[in-house]
Parts: C-alpha cells; sequence; structure tokens
C-alpha cells in the first residue's frame, strides 16, 4: 500500500534548489493530518551537502543515487533513475517543484509509472474519503489563470505527483538538531543518455530578485498612466528595490508575466512592500499577505488595498514619486 510524503530533491552543483526546501513545508502540512513519513530523493554525483540539507530541514528518511554525472539536465537518465527509486519507495505522494527541471523529468516519470501529474500547483489541502483514507486536493490556477480548480489525482493510482509553483510555500528553518535516515539505493542503474550537455550558461531570469528582494514596488493599473511606469523604476532603482504588478500590469506586457504577483501569480515575502495604483483585489492580494511592512498609495480613499496596508496614502503616486525623487 503506498504510504508516505515524498520530495524531489532538485539540486545544481552539490546544492539543494530553494524550491525543493520549500516543498518540506507543504509536506508537513499534509503530514499534519495523514501522519505520513516525509522523505526525499536524491539523484546527484555530489550529493552530500544535499544530504545533510535536507536534513537539516527536517526530512525524515532520504533515499540516494550516487551518480557518476550529473543527470538532472538529462531527462530521459534521470526519469529512468527516479521512476525506479519511486517504484521501491511506493510513497503515496511525491511533491516536485514547478521548475522546468521538475516539469520536464516528472512528465516522463508519469509515463513510466502509469500515475498523473498536475501541473503548477499554489496550494496543497488534504481531503478524508469516507473510507477515512486520505487524497490531496491539488488546487491551480487553470483556462488562461482565469479560474482556480482542485484536480485530484483517480483513486488508486499511486503516488499522486504534483508539482508547485515556487516561492508559495517557505522553507522551514534548518536546524542541526534534526537528524535523518540515509537510504543508498545502489542498485539502481544509471542508464546512458541521448543528451549530450554541452555547456551551461547563467540565465537573466529576474524571478529570483522578486522572491528574495527585501523590498519590493507593487503597480498596478494606475502606474499605467502616462510615463508613470518610467516614475516608477526610477523609484525602484533608487530604493533598490525589485518590481512586480498586478495582472493587468501584465497583460499590458509592462513587466513579465513572472512578475504578477497574487493568486495566479507568484507568492512574496519581503520586509517592505510598497504598493502604487493597486485596488486592492483579493486574487492580488493573497500574493502579498505576508509582506512585513505593506504601504499603499491610492487616489481613492474606499479602495481595498487599504484595508491590507498598514500605512496608507491617499495621493497621485505621480506627486508622490516626483517629491521623493526630489530629495
Ligand atoms: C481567477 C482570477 C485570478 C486572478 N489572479 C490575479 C493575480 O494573480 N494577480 C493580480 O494582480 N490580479 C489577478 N486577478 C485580477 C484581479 O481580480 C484584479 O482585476 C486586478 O488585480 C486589478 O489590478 P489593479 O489593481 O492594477 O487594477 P484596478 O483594479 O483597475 O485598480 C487600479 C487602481 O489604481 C488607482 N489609481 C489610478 N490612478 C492612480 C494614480 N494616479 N495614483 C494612485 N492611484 C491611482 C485606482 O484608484 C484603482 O484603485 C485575477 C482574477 C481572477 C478572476
Amino acid at each position: 500500500m503506498a504510504n508516505g510524503i515524498c520530495i524531489f530533491a532538485e539540486n545544481y552543483n552539490g546544492k539543494l534548489e530553494p524550491a525543493s526546501a520549500e516543498l518540506v513545508s507543504a509536506a508537513r502540512l499534509i503530514q499534519e493530518t495523514t501522519k505520513e513519513e516525509i522523505s526525499a530523493i536524491v539523484a546527484a554525483k555530489d550529493c552530500d551537502t544535499v544530504v545533510e540539507e535536507l536534513k537539516g530541514l527536517g526530512v525524515e528518511k532520504i533515499y540516494v543515487v550516487k551518480t557518476s554525472r550529473d543527470i538532472l539536465l538529462q531527462d530521459d537518465a534521470a526519469s529512468e533513475v527516479i521512476a525506479e527509486m519511486l517504484r521501491k519507495i511506493d510513497p503515496s505522494s511525491v511533491l516536485i517543484p514547478a521548475t522546468p527541471t521538475g516539469r520536464s523529468i516528472f512528465s516522463r516519470v508519469a509515463m513510466k509509472l502509469n500515475c498523473g501529474l498536475t501541473a503548477d500547483c499554489t496550494e496543497l489541502l488534504v481531503g478524508t474519503r469516507e473510507d477515512g483514507s486520505y487524497y490531496i486536493k491539488q488546487n491551480k490556477p487553470s483556462f488562461g489563470e482565469n479560474v482556480f480548480v482542485t484536480i485530484i489525482t483517480r483513486e488508486g493510482y499511486y503516488p499522486q505527483m504534483m508539482t508547485v509553483r515556487p516561492g508559495v510555500y517557505t522553507a522551514p528553518e534548518a536546524s542541526s538538531e534534526n537528524s535523518a535516515e540515509v537510504v543508498y539505493m545502489d542498485d539502481i542503474a544509471v542508464p546512458d543518455s541521448q543528451i549530450e550537455v554541452v555547456e551551461v550558461l547563467p540565465t537573466e531570469d529576474t524571478t529570483d530578485s522578486i522572491l528574495s528582494s527585501e523590498i519590493v514596488v507593487v503597480g498596478g493599473r494606475g502606474v499605467l498612466e502616462d510615463d508613470n511606469f518610467a516614475l516608477v523604476k526610477e523609484f525602484a532603482d533608487k530604493i533598490g528595490a525589485a518590481i512586480g504588478g498586478t495582472r493587468p500590469m501584465v497583460d499590458t506586457e509592462t513587466i513579465p508575466f513572472e512578475h504578477q504577483i497574487g493568486q495566479t501569480g507568484c507568492t512574496i515575502r519581503p520586509k517592505i512592500c510598497i504598493s502604487l495604483g493597486v485596488s486592492g483585489a483579493i486574487q492580488h492580494t493573497e500574493g502579498i499577505k505576508d509582506t512585513k511592512l505593506f504601504v499603499a498609495v491610492n487616489t481613492d480613499p474606499n479602495a481595498a488595498i487599504f484595508k491590507v496596508a498598514d500605512y496608507g496614502m491617499t495621493a497621485d503616486l505621480r506627486a508622490v514619486l516626483e517629491n521623493y525623487l526630489k530629495l
């Protein structure tokens, strides 16, 4: 009988990807109800540091296939190895970061294991069947991000597999007091790959900056008038902030989708968030609710954004920014 919550430990150069560390928190929330063991799978050449990182985060059991080469960019070989690991472990659910690597490898793993794969979840909840068994409610935006749906893996098909959008959960604090059982699966062979990795280049992806920045300036439709956005960029530069926005900012291609904040965008947890010309729709404020200090500027004194702001300013954002930039 399938049992246990298993996390895919994505890693590069001997280090655990932050998106995989966040999954430990998602697994703990599931564990509160199902009481299952939390495990992780590692397939890597340099796995020692990754194993230590997972231990520190509170993973209870770590399954390792130590490889002679890095295989996570070789989807064919990696999916073969991971599918075999999961056949032996037989977990009831597998949580995977919704990164290009996670999506790419696990679509192949799902085929090999003849099970489903829900992509890009933004919330995982636990449901209970009449017979007392549990299942995962895999919530995610769908239909062009216009509706929010709950997907359930068909009963009897295990493991329930889902990729989870980075930034939705916060990684737990690591502790050197945590310990874990480490199981080396030496009998799993690593097959040859048809993929040769020629060179790995750093990307210019700025998503990281919005997820990790301590200060974020968020623009809404109010920023789209005149050349307000140029002022916002100048302001953000001056205070060393990353720029995020609401859906209209993405629809008008003012910012890339990766910088949309909210239910169907990303979740941010900066120390300071300055919101400019944003009305405060619930679908947006969901993505900023964990901000430590939240300041909002809006011309409409009745705007909903003021209900969630720590400090509100009923003012024209242009006047506010121009005055600040004169300082
Ligand atoms: C299923 C679903 C998922 C969604 N997901 C998301 C999501 O992830 N993220 C998201 O953002 N939205 C999302 N939306 C859309 C959301 O409902 C709102 O429509 C959107 O957040 C509104 O964006 P806004 O505040 O920029 O624009 P508006 O609601 O048009 O508000 C603009 C605000 O700017 C103010 N303003 C105008 N000019 C100025 C000025 N000069 N100075 C100061 N203030 C000014 C106005 O008073 C107004 O309050 C989703 C909707 C659905 C149905």
